[in-house]
């Protein structure tokens, strides 16, 4: 390796004494300072420069032993081969300037110390003449010149600071520079006096420390001593001074007297103890802090040193790392990952929070994000590790990340991926002439599993339902749920070829639906679920994937239309007729904006009485073309659209509107009269549905006990303690409720049980053929003993004969409503109706 001198002097930091350095160059006699671990030569002096010519600019770094100085390398292991500590005796040498002569010389080495690192001073104290070369005069020791010579001397103790003493042993008395003196606080120039005096303002502590030193010096051989003390000014700070002194003795051994330096290295120690506490503050920063760190030698790549936080992350104990290197180690396991720390490490360049997989004592991985620096500690190069393990917070994000794409309940995929798998599928099928089908399931009713046994048993049904198709499809399929009940099923990569392809995706819808309907025990519950099944063919009946799962929707429509619990493939005639409820959706919301709703009134009759009772608002739609038309042709597509609640609203306002005029007419009462409003699920169910009663009631000033509200059965199923509760609440406010069609579907004897009802409505499906037919009647008995029961008023709807009618009183129904007394009637017929009865 080439040293340049700049280099060199840097490396050597210990040589940045700038007292020292002054000193050095002023010293009158020639000086060469070698590193005495490298061998490398330090610094060379001016008077070194002057006498020899070398350069230190080329000199300094290179090796002592092969300075072309020694002539003679003999001469030169001689002068090494004192002892390895003090000085060396002076020898006479032949020594080569840089201009090739030879000038015979004295020259003594010294084992010194500087900034606590061990050098050697080598002396050339003079020479005699110069052979080979031009040849210099012999320089005499004259006055002049040693005048000269401990000027030039104090020139150099002023520059670098210094006092100067000698003390004599013999007598005590100590002799101080003016310098050495006010470093001492004595005024003044030179200054003599006891020692005692002298060190009058040492800190006691050192002072003793000072006198064992001495004694220790004395019976020793040791020839120099430093030392530091504190002076103790009354004024200010204690000041901090270093004494170098070397001890004469006598001929015997006996010591005779001291000289010595003496410099303030208050502000020196002031930044060595900044330094010790900056050192402090980094270790503890270091140990403290809670994400891992370690120190690595950017030389060696071993590991300097690792917190705390670490050895806990990475399971290692710090002496297990310490003192070995990356490789060893193994922190990177990636080999790639591996390369590039080194890298880090040989050229210095920083990491900011890189993301890295690292592993620990137990080969378990960790993420961490990585930041590194470049540090000298120590005089040594490094570069300190930051790990923050992120691997939980990476977890998190992949699990949020998953979560956006899956069901939470299912960890089927969600809508959104099924779009995207279905779109490349698309792209695919398309390359390589395959096929696929999309399968979009319902599970019939499934909402009368939730209601009435529980969400966890609707959550633990839908879970078997998932186990049940993952486990019957093919790996390379896709079963995702989109929400509710509705799950799908993506069958891919199916040949194109031959006419079976519909076959085969038939078989397998059926196999499925074959599947779920297997009995299934859930919660100690035996289930046997029904599905619907709507079918897409890929690529015969879309091209992206919102049409196939329209058109896969519009199939499933179909077969719950048909009565669910089977399979139906997309035709385009379904398609027409989903286009034609779209154009009548747009009618209806038309005709709603335009006002073509009417609301026509069919008297409820008592035949007991002979009185008309009450009314049902029945919901009519007065065509511009088609004239009037009933409600079962469009309440459906309003229920299905969501339109109903606004005109549900709608009737509800004009069913108080017209009982307000009717009893401003005079033709009713509030005690002998009630309307009847028929409320459709999705309306019963929205909120603020009590309210909007409340308010409708509210506007006309009606007592609440006029308007009766006509619920279905489909009402009761979706959530029996919701619906309970509100009708609870409208109950308290005086509205009465009428059951309607009960017995035409899956309500129970329990359900009415719950119910806060008033009247139940016996259903004209039940009244048509009750004269005619046994069952019916004995169904509309049922119904009627039911409602004897239940301490429930009745209603017959449907009427149209009198054997009807006769047959009904006979079960003491009374009440009824239809043709034979009445069809529904415009506003103005009806109250015409009423003013004649
Ligand atoms: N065959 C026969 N039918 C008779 C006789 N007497 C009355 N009807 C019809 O029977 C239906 C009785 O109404 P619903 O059972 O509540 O059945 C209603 C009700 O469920 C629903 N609906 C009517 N208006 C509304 C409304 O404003 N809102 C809601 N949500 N549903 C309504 O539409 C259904 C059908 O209503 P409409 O077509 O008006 O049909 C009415 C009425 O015209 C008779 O003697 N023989």
């Amino acid at each position: 390796m080439v040293h340049t001198p700049g280099a060199f002097m840097a490396d050597n930091s210990f040589y940045q004494d700038e007292a020292f350095r002054l000193l050095f160059h002023r010293l009158p006699m020639a000086c060469m300072l070698v590193d005495h671990r490298s061998g490398r030569i330090i610094d060379l002096n001016r008077a070194f420069h002057q006498r020899f010519g070398w350069r230190p600019e080329l000199i300094i770094g290179q090796p002592e032993r092969d300075f072309p100085m020694w002539s003679d390398p003999q001469q030169r292991r001689r002068l090494h081969g004192g002892s390895a500590v003090g000085a060396s005796e002076p020898l006479e040498m032949l020594l080569r300037g840089r201009d090739g002569t030879i000038k015979p010389s004295l020259v003594s080495m010294e084992y010194i110390d500087v900034g606590g690192v061990a050098a050697r001073l080598y002396t050339v104290q003079g020479h005699a003449g110069s052979i080979g070369g031009p040849g210099l005069p012999a320089l005499a020791q004259t006055d002049t010149a040693l005048e000269q010579s401990q000027e030039r001397l104090r020139l150099a103790l002023d520059a670098a600071q210094m006092g100067i003493w000698d003390l004599d042993l013999g007598s005590g008395r100590l002799h101080a520079s003016a310098r050495a003196a006010r470093l001492h606080g004595f005024p003044g120039a030179d200054w003599e006096g006891t020692l005692a005096a002298f060190m009058e303002d040492t800190a006691p502590s050192d002072r003793r420390a000072m006198r064992k030193a001495f004694v220790a010096i004395c019976r020793g051989g040791q020839q120099r001593y430093r030392l530091t003390y504190r002076l103790l000014r009354r004024s200010g700070e204690p000041r901090w001074l270093e004494a170098i002194a070397t001890l004469n003795r006598n001929a015997s051994g006996r010591p005779l007297g001291m000289v010595g330096t003496l410099v303030d290295i208050t502000e020196r120690r002031r930044s060595e103890q900044a330094l010790i506490d900056s050192e402090n503050k980094f270790a503890s920063l270091f140990q403290g802090s809670p994400d891992p760190y370690a120190l690595l030698n950017t030389q060696t790549h071993v590991f300097i040193e690792v917190n705390r936080s670490f050895a806990e992350v990475f399971g290692y104990r710090p002496e297990q790392i310490i003192g070995r290197t990356l490789s060893e180690i193994g922190l990177w396991s990636e080999t790639a990952l591996a390369d590039r720390v080194h890298g880090v490490l040989a050229t210095g360049e920083s990491l900011h929070n890189e993301t890295m997989d690292l592993c620990d004592a137990q080969r378990r991985s960790h993420i961490c994000e990585v930041s590194s620096s470049l540090l000298t500690i120590n005089r040594q190069r490094c570069v300190l590790f930051g790990f923050r393990d992120v691997t939980e917070r990476k977890a998190i994000e992949a699990q949020v990340k998953h979560l956006a794409y899956h069901d939470a309940l299912t960890d089927l995929p969600n809508r959104i991926l099924l779009k995207d798998r279905l779109e490349q599928h698309i792209a695919l099928y398309d390359r390589h002439q395959l096929k696929g089908a999309l399968l979009f399931f319902d599970l019939d009713h499934f909402k009368h599993i939730n209601d009435s046994l529980g969400h966890s048993c609707g959550d633990a049904v839908l879970q078997e339902v998932t186990r049940r198709l993952a486990g019957n499809v093919r790996r390379e399929d896709t079963v995702a749920r989109l929400g509710g009940d509705e799950f799908v099923v993506l069958l891919s990569g199916l040949e194109a070829d031959d006419g079976s392809f519909a076959d085969s995706v038939q078989t397998t819808a059926e196999k499925l639906r074959f599947v779920l309907s297997e009995p299934m025990i859930i919660e100690g519950h035996s289930l046997q679920l029904s599905t619907s099944i709507g079918v897409a063919l890929i690529p015969d009946h879309g091209e992206s994937p919102d049409d196939l799962l329209k058109r896969a929707d519009i199939a499933l429509y179909r077969v719950k239309e048909a009565g669910r619990n089977g399979v139906a493939f997309f035709e385009q005639s379904m398609q027409v007729t989903a286009s034609k409820r779209l154009v009548v959706e747009n009618q209806l919301r038309r005709a709603l904006a335009l006002g073509e709703f009417k609301v026509y009134y069919q008297p409820q009759f008592d035949s007991l009485s002979h009185r008309v009772v009450g009314a049902e608002a029945l919901l009519r739609w007065e065509h511009p073309e088609q004239g009037l038309i009933g409600p079962a042709s469009f309440i459906k597509v309003l229920e299905e659209s969501g339109m109903i609640i606004e005109a549900g609203r709608w009737v509800l306002a004009e069913a108080c509107q017209f009982f307000s005029r009717l009893r401003e007419s005079g033709l009713v009462g509030f005690d002998n009269f009630s309307l009847s409003v028929n409320i459709s699920p999705r309306q019963f169910r929205q909120s603020g549905f009590v309210d909007l009663v409340r308010d409708s009631i509210g506007s006309q000033d009606l007592p609440p006990g006029c308007i009766k509200l006509e619920i279905t059965e489909g009402v009761v199923i979706e959530n029996i303690s919701d619906t309970v509760e509100k009708m609870q609440e409208l109950r308290q406010l005086g509205v009465s409720f009428a059951i309607d069609d009960f017995g035409t579907g899956y309500s129970s004897l329990s359900y009415l049980k719950r119910l806060p009802l008033d009247l139940l409505k016996i259903d004209q499906s039940f009244v048509r053929d009750c004269a005619s037919n046994g069952n019916d009647a004995e169904i509309v008995r049922a119904i009627v003993a039911i409602a004897r029961s239940l301490k429930l008023d009745m209603i017959a709807e449907g009427v149209e004969t009198e054997e009807q009618l006769t047959f009904l009183r006979g079960m003491a129904c009374h009440c009824y409503q239809g043709y034979l007394f009445s069809p529904p009637l415009d506003e103005t017929a009806f109250m015409d109706l009423l003013s004649r009865t």
